[in-house]
């Protein structure tokens, strides 16, 4: 049996008719490990998390959470079940404050959380000291760096098992990118599996377990990343199949 936390076994998935964006892509997220996705723009990237995600259903193939069959399940089912997604544009309310934007999932799930929120919350401010003094600002009249902080502080609260991250550094300063990676990190320290997708592909490739490369929907290579090192920019040309 499979130590996988999340499982994609022969995935094809599209927005329309019988144009298929991903075509029999299969990969694994396990506890703890980070698994970085490369591929150029338009190469998928984002269609894959959607599909994940239940916002898009599998034409064929499966997706597998702790080794039960969640294709096209709901995203709000979803998180219940330990899966959480930090896309590339917002997920926040701009006109709630960043006190309730952190208890707004809780808040939906009180069995399960009642009686740790008050705990959590605290603990969340200590990691992500820069909300603490912004607990009543509108997320919305946050600075980027900040609300992006919101968003990684979000998904503390919720603590799940596997975290899909879409280009969490795109807009950022290096330093506020930086401290983006290092949160990842600790996210992967603590126990959690997560797919990372990110234009920094040196980065991704130095801060993940595994690495898949994705190219024109499919997957094309994938390794442990000592299998990528040497002349990236070289290497990551021929992965992508850019020839000049
Ligand atoms: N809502 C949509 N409807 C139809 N086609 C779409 C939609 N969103 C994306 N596509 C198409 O799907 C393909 C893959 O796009 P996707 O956004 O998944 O790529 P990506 O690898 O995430 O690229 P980027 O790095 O630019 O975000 C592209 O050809 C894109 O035009």
């Amino acid at each position: 049996m499979s130590d996988a936390l999340l499982e994609l076994d022969g995935v094809t998935s599209g927005y329309m008719g019988d144009i298929d964006v991903l075509r029999n892509v299969s990969l694994s997220i396990r506890q703890g490990h980070i698994s970085g996705l490369i591929g150029l723009n338009g190469a998928g990237k984002s269609t894959l998390f959607k599909t994940i995600y239940g916002f898009l259903k599998p034409k064929s193939g499966a997706i597998r959470l702790h080794g039960q069959d969640i294709s096209g399940r709901e995203p709000h089912t979803l998180i219940d079940d330990g899966l959480w997604y930090i896309p590339q544009e917002s997920s926040l309310f701009p006109y709630l404050t960043v006190e309730e934007n952190l208890l707004l999932p809780l808040q939906g799930r009180r069995a399960r959380y009642g009686d740790v929120m008050a705990a959590r919350l605290e603990d969340t401010l200590q990691k992500f000291p820069v909300l603490r003094e912004k607990l009543r600002a509108q997320a919305g009249d946050l600075s980027g760096g900040q609300q992006k902080s919101l968003e990684f502080a979000k998904a503390y609260m919720v603590q799940p098992r596997v975290c899909l991250i879409d280009e969490p550094s795109i807009g950022l300063a290096p330093k506020v990118a930086m401290e983006v990676f290092q949160w990842i990190k600790a996210f992967a320290a603590s126990g959690m599996g997560i797919l990372l997708v990110d234009h920094n592909v040196r980065r991704v490739v130095s801060m993940s377990d595994h690495i898949y490369v994705l190219s024109l929907g499919e997957i094309t290579a994938s390794g442990a990343p000592e299998d990528f090192q040497g002349d990236l920019h070289a290497q990551v040309k021929e992965w992508l199949g850019i020839t000049f």
